[in-house]
């Protein structure tokens, strides 16, 4: 596939750039602040950003009529409002986590939250040194699920990928229930998911867990990529 990078320079952009190569895919356009190339007509745009950045992505999915994936943290309602109006003609996938392990760790609490009801709630998340916004897509993601008033304790150091615990406790015992990305792979497997369930829609805004419901094997086994499962 033909796709293009809003990032292309960042830690994330080069992961993707990087994974998707070994697919023979080809990064036609690259994005950044003070970097533009442009060699081909993409396929989809991918955004792993800035809040300021997806504004660009969304003008250069028009521009090629091509659908986006979302990576980018920190969105405000004003960024919800631009997918939302280009979802109307183009498809969008946004995600604050892109790992299959995140997916089934909010299955998990979407199971049990019920019953951890009269438990005390808190959640650590733990990144990386330059991460720039704090709390963690991830972790305000969590809270919608847990959909519960909950304290969310950032902590910035070093160089770890991504770390995110939920804790119920009561006065005799401690349940905790975490997820650890051990490699920004863990996300750019996910991307690459969606940027092959985003190729068959027309239009529309999806989700992470739309695309894990949504990807068929049978499509996927025809375009010989069954390795990806
Ligand atoms: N959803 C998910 O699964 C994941 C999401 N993320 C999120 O992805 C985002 C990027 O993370 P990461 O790669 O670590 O960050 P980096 O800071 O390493 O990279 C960000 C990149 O975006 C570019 N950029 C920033 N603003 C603009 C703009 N206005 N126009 C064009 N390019 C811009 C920067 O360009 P320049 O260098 O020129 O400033 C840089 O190359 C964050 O929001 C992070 O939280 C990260 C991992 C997983
Ligand atoms: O900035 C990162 O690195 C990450 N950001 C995402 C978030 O804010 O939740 C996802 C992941 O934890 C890595």
């Amino acid at each position: 596939m033909k796709y293009g990078i809003v990032g292309s320079k960042g830690k994330m952009g080069r992961e993707i750039m990087e994974y998707f190569s070994s697919f023979g895919d080809e990064c036609v356009v690259e994005k950044d602040v003070d970097h533009f190339v442009e060699r081909d007509v993409p396929q989809l745009i991918i955004d792993f950003s800035s809040p300021q950045g997806l504004k660009e992505s969304v003008e250069l999915c028009r521009k090629y009529n091509c659908g986006l994936i979302v990576g980018t943290t920190g969105l405000t309602d004003e960024s919800f409002r631009l997918l939302g109006e280009l979802s109307k003609t183009l498809p969008v996938v946004q995600s604050y986590n892109f790992s299959s392990g995140m997916s089934i760790m909010k299955e998990i609490l979407k199971a049990f939250r019920e019953q951890f009801k009269d438990w005390d709630c808190a959640m650590i998340e733990i990144h990386h040194s330059q991460k720039k916004d704090a709390p963690s897509g991830t972790a305000k993601m969590l809270k919608e699920v847990i959909q519960r008033d909950l304290s969310i304790s950032s902590i910035r150091v070093g160089g770890i990928f991504g770390e995110h615990t939920v804790i119920f406790s009561n006065a005799g015992e401690v349940v905790e229930i975490s997820h650890r990305a051990l490699s920004r792979r863990a996300f750019s497997i996910g991307v690459r998911r969606a940027a092959l369930f985003l190729l068959t829609k027309e239009k529309g805004f999806f989700t992470y867990e739309d695309v894990l419901k949504g990807v068929d094997k049978a499509a996927e086994e025809l375009r010989g990529i069954s390795e990806l499962l």
